[in-house]
């Protein structure tokens, strides 16, 4: 069985994962982590489902790690980093799901990785991780005379924008273009824009109601668009992905991997 740590045990992916772990025979939930201030601490962790684990839920990075193999991670990036740290001393594989980390960020999480295994990928869903294949093979195609605009729709607590996962198609679609998605990126409009510029890549984010997750990365040139579209209809199809996430690391060594190295869909990218 598995040992794994869930951080963030009580929000909206935190509860997702709960679920999915406890769901699964090869999975066994060994703690639960949350915020030192939050209302959940001392709590079973199973208590929201109706169910009894006899595991509490603590804000004890270290003790919640002993004995564990993995911690999967959907919180915060400041949060994230801390647990990545307690991770890496005590030698403990990390699913980093979280969103909205800088250039500075993503860096400590690959020198990190030097030591343990991670998984860090924006969205675990294999319906986005396949999209990221059909974008880059599209933007091949397309390469001249389409214009490339993403599109995203997300709930309205999210505080990352563009989703982590929009960051990633404009990657996919930049670097199949040979373009550098920091210097070609267009985030939103507003005024007296001028014509659009051929090499940019546009993002649009809307925020509202429950939407759990929709992004379409659309080719638009003379007489013809396409729109490749995912959406997300369940938080679960994230968890699933984090767990296999999981389960993938226990079989391997340091370094970064992303949901392309756990489908195995990496040669085909
Ligand atoms: N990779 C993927 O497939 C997916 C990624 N995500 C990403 O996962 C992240 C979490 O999303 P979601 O579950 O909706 O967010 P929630 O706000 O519902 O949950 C975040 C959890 O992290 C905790 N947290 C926040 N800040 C800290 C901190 N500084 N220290 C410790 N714990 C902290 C929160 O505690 P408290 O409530 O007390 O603040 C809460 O338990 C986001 O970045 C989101 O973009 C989401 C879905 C899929
Ligand atoms: O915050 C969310 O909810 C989600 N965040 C991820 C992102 O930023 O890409 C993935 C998913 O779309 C849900």
């Amino acid at each position: 069985m598995l040992k794994v740590v869930i951080a963030g045990s009580s929000g909206r992916m935190g509860h997702a994962l709960l679920e999915s772990v406890f769901a699964d025979p090869a999975l066994t939930l060994h703690a639960a982590l949350d915020r030192a201030d939050s209302q959940q601490i001392g709590r079973d962790a199973g208590d929201q489902f109706g169910r009894r684990t006899g595991v509490l839920v603590t804000h004890d990075i270290a003790a919640a790690l002993e004995g564990a193999d993995v911690l999967v991670d959907f919180t915060r990036p400041e949060a994230s980093l801390q647990y990545l740290e307690a991770c890496r001393a005590a030698g403990v594989g990390m699913v980093i799901g979280t969103t909205g980390f800088t250039a500075e960020q993503k860096q400590a999480i690959h020198a990190a990785a030097r030591a343990i295994p991670v998984v860090f990928a924006p969205n675990m869903s294999v319906g986005v991780t396949l999209l990221i294949s059909l974008v880059q093979s599209a933007a091949r195609v397309l390469a001249d005379g389409y214009d490339v605009e993403i599109i995203e729709a997300h709930h309205r607590h999210k505080v990352d924008a563009p989703s982590g996962t929009a960051l990633r198609l404009g990657e996919a679609a930049a670097s199949a273009l040979g373009r550098d998605l920091a210097s070609c990126a267009v985030y939103g409009r507003e005024g007296v824009t001028g014509e659009r510029d051929a090499n940019t890549i546009g993002f649009a984010t809307v925020r509202g109601g429950d939407v759990v997750g929709d992004h379409t990365v659309l080719f638009a040139g003379v007489g013809e668009r396409v729109e490749l579209t995912h959406k997300a209809s369940s938080r679960a199809t994230f968890a699933l992905g984090a767990l296999r996430a999981a389960k993938f690391l226990a079989q391997h060594q340091s370094g970064v991997y992303d949901m392309q190295d756990v489908l195995g869909l990496r040669a085909a990218a």
